[in-house]
């Protein structure tokens, strides 16, 4: 089984490095390309076997599975030239929300997926979102899964909740680090304290209310309640925040819908120009 990753920017190299340091592949099974050879190439410096190549059309020819890693704009380009190499029985595997299972599958002949991963997947955790093309039997499903449940839990969703559950799952973490980067700034503004301890004490903070929350068995509201004292010191945080926050969260959702249509647009105008 050899895996191939066209596109080795954030995403593609956090989920190569991501598999190698799960085990689900050795670096010998891994071929990548990208437009910037030195983005690939310290990738096979770092990992021994791992095979850096120049064109995107070798990546195809080699591999069983390809992660396609680019970016919306760049995909029709990328399938362009790769189309004539790849084959019924290869999985190609899409990780953008913009360009639809029906774009890849009336250019490719392959086994098509999208799988929506996330920064989180770097550490083994959080979700990837799937969403399986047509062409997708119950085992090549499991099969893909089995592979994503190396770096984290796959989630199966419908393509038409893609932006929100991508939001959430990829995106949210760079919403909550906003959140606890400004949580940092005015304990150090307001208060003094050393910025490498208000973020020693955040981050531990932010990990255990993960568990919290996934193995722990506690939901939001459960643990807001467990927290807010009566009369404690939380319930004057926590109304602080309903009443500054109100309305934040439908306007973020509302921004990243309006972003996705514009980008919904961009790609079916890409892939329906005759060239
Ligand atoms: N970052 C994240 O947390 C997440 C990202 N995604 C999705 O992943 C995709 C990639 O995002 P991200 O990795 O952050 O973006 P990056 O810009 O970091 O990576 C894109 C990579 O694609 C390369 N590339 C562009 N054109 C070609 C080409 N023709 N042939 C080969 N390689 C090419 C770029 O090369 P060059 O170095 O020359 O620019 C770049 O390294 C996006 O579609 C995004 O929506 C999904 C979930 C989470
Ligand atoms: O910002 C982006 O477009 C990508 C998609 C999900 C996370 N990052």
């Amino acid at each position: 089984m050899k895996a191939g990753f066209i596109g080795t920017g954030s995403m593609g190299s956090i989920l190569i490095e991501a598999f190698i340091h799960s085990g689900a592949f050795n670096p010998e099974q891994i071929v990548a390309s990208n437009r910037t050879m030195s983005k690939v190439s310290w990738l096979a410096e770092t990992y021994s076997g791992l095979q850096a190549v120049h064109s995107n059309r070798e990546v195809v020819q080699q591999s069983d599975v390809i992660f396609l890693c680019i970016k919306p704009g760049e995909y029709k380009k990328v399938i362009d030239e790769i189309k004539e190499d790849v084959l019924p029985s290869q999985y190609v595997v899409s990780i953008t929300s913009p360009v639809l299972i029906k774009h890849l599958e009336g250019l490719l002949p392959a086994k098509i997926s999208k799988v929506i991963p996330s920064i989180t997947n770097y550490v083994l955790s959080g979700a990837t979102l799937c969403i399986h093309g047509n062409r997708m039997q119950p085992e090549d499903k499991e099969w893909i899964e089995n592979l994503l449940a190396h770096v984290s839990s796959p989630i199966r969703v419908s393509e038409s909740y893609t932006r929100i559950s991508s939001d959430i799952s990829s995106c949210g973490p760079a919403f909550l680090a906003n959140f606890i980067q400004s949580f940092i700034d005015a304990a150090v503004e307001v208060t003094g304290i050393s910025r490498e301890e208000a973020t020693m004490l955040a981050s531990e903070m932010t990990l255990g209310t993960g568990k919290l929350l996934t193995t722990g068995g506690f939901d939001p509201i459960t643990l807001q309640k467990r927290v807010r004292v009566p009369g404690g010191v939380t319930a004057e945080g926590l109304r602080i925040m309903e009443r500054d926050l109100s309305g934040m969260f439908e306007r973020l959702i509302r921004a990243t819908h309006g972003k996705f249509e514009e980008d919904l647009e961009k790609a079916e105008l890409l892939f329906t120009l005759k060239q």
